[in-house]
């Protein structure tokens, strides 16, 4: 389960003009989402509570209407039995009140097809309404291999009016071939500009803090380039396993699963050029010259810049777990649960800093950050005895969301000049009083309201791709082997030596 928005506040230390982004909670227009895949994961675990806590803080007006589609034959209020259930599995019964549960279940529909039958679209055309003024939106929490096909169906049946839009879920296909299909398939049907392509990643509060960090403060833009920064690092570590996803995440792994859209999204974020404005073009226009600017990765040098890893039985937080194969209940497989790659922007900004991007499931702890590890001053004036650290910032995306500037500074005391190495700590639990919401909450608001800033564009997508199927094809050419870590620990050792080799180390926790 995610942990973003469950941040401990800190009362005694809060300051009551932090009291948050209170424009959040302005109402959006009454809208009508259509939600395939209502039945599955993500919808049970994310999409429902993410609209009722936006519900019940008043942002989504109650002659808005949430119709669920799955092919699983239920009664509308078996349905929202199921994602009552979820809800208090996920999310904690105590945040539940019981009135406005029911105040939003009056939102709720359920229908039943099967998309990839026909005959069965009629009755989704009669569930929902016929005005064509009112905001639509479908969400297809569905196999990527579907987004076409459910297009079409929304196109026969007149559904895909002018005021209707798409959100797509990651990934998007498997490679940048299947990519480039499904989005033809998908633009067939609606714009560019009524595509929405998720990366819960860019609605998370810190992700976006990255922005306002870089590009609201004087101080580090002179500061951020190769001639200040040796690396930075990219982990995204979890320390669940691959829970019931197994299916899925066997045909996909780490590569596919996380690095070609929230690692790479990330890395866009911290190394772009400032954008001349918020606007989704500007921003995302910085973000595919990142990508494209990225070097290749291919069978000469992939051995040397990627680690592929898989978890074996260990444990995590004091308790036994399964490997993966255990976990999948297979005899082999050779899927990556953990990646670690030496990336490299060819620009002038970049040229000569590694960026190392890490991430795995059932690793030590569920983290996810980006340090920016400055270079040492030209000439220690302390004497070869003294260590003098090089300056670190660490933006900590999840959990315990902070940004910390670590720096020297002198030990207090008359017995000769000794140096500490301290941070100066922007802490999101000791300054922020207010409940922030969910990636998800962000998200489906911004669709709502026509805001396609967070969501990635078609040709960012498919650069991805190339990029990651330069990687894939590597690895398959060459064999590499997804070599065993313990369930528990930091990914394989190669993922240190990779770093050891030219002089560098991850960061420690
Ligand atoms: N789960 C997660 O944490 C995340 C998921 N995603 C993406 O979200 C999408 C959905 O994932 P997830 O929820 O995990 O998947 P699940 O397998 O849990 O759910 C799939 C859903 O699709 C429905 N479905 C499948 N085939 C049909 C069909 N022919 N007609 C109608 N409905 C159908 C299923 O209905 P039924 O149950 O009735 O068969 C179910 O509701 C995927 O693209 C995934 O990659 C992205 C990020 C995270
Ligand atoms: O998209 C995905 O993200 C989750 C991790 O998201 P987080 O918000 O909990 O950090 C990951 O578990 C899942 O495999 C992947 O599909």
């Amino acid at each position: 389960m995610s942990d973003i928005g469950k941040v401990t506040v800190n009362k005694a230390k809060i300051d009551k003009n932090t009291e948050g982004d209170r424009s959040a909670f302005v109402p959006v227009s009454p809208f009508e989402m259509v939600i395939f895949g209502a039945t599955g994961d993500l919808a049970r675990r994310k999409i429902f509570p993410a609209l009722y806590h936006r519900f019940v803080d008043g942002q989504i007006p109650k002659s808005s209407r949430i119709v669920g589609v799955s092919r699983s034959e239920h009664s509308r209020e078996e349905f929202i039995d199921i994602i009552h259930k979820n809800y208090c599995e996920f999310e904690g019964a105590d945040t539940l009140d019981e009135k406005s549960w029911k105040a939003f279940c009056a939102l709720i529909d359920y229908v039943k097809i099967d998309v990839v039958n026909d005959k069965d679209w009629s009755a989704l055309a009669k569930a929902v309404s016929k005005s064509q003024d009112l905001i639509r939106v479908f969400y297809l929490a569905m196999p990527p291999s579907m987004f076409s096909g459910i297009c079409q169906g929304l196109k026969r049946e007149g559904l895909a009016h002018e005021k209707a839009r798409v959100v797509l879920e990651k990934p998007i296909g498997t490679d940048f071939d299947s990519a480039h299909a499904i989005n033809e398939g998908v633009a067939q049907v609606f714009e560019e500009n009524r595509i929405y392509r998720i990366d819960h990643y860019l609605g998370k509060e810190t992700v976006q803090n990255l922005l306002v960090l870089r590009f609201g403060n004087v101080l580090l833009e002179p500061l951020w380039n190769s001639n200040a920064i040796k690396h930075i690092e990219i982990t995204v570590a979890e320390n669940i396993g691959v829970s019931g996803r197994g299916a899925y995440y066997d045909g996909a792994g780490a590569l596919r699963d996380m690095v070609q859209n929230h690692l790479l999204q990330l890395l866009c974020l911290s190394t772009m050029e400032a954008p001349s404005s918020l606007g989704a073009d500007d921003v995302r226009t910085e973000k595919i010259k990142v990508l494209r600017a990225l070097e290749r990765i291919t069978v000469e040098n992939v051995q040397s810049r990627t680690v592929r890893g898989q978890y074996t039985n260990g444990r995590v937080n004091g308790e036994t777990a399964n490997g993966y194969l255990v976990d999948l209940d297979v005899d082999e497989s050779n899927t990556e649960t953990f990646v670690a790659i030496k990336a490299e922007i060819q620009n002038w900004r970049w040229a000569g800093v590694p960026i190392y991007l890490r991430t795995g499931k059932r690793m030590s702890s569920k983290r996810s950050e980006i340090v920016i590890q400055f270079k040492p001053v030209p000439h220690s004036i302390f004497g070869d005895d003294t260590k003098v650290n090089p300056n670190k910032l660490v933006i900590r995306l999840q959990p315990d969301e902070a940004v910390k500037l670590f720096m020297e500074i002198k030990e207090p005391g008359a017995g000769g000049l000794r140096l500490k190495t301290l941070p100066l700590n922007l802490s999101y639990a000791a300054n922020f009083a207010v409940r922030y919401p969910d990636a998800y909450e962000r998200l489906l608001m911004d669709v709502v309201r026509g805001n396609l800033g967070l969501f990635m564009r078609r040709d960012e997508v498919e650069a991805a791709w190339r990029w990651c199927d330069g990687i894939l094809e590597a690895w398959e050419k060459t064999g590499q082997e997804a070599m065993p870590y313990f369930a528990g620990t930091d990914g394989p050792r190669a993922a240190d030596k990779m770093l050891a080799e030219v002089g560098d180390a991850w960061s420690e926790s």
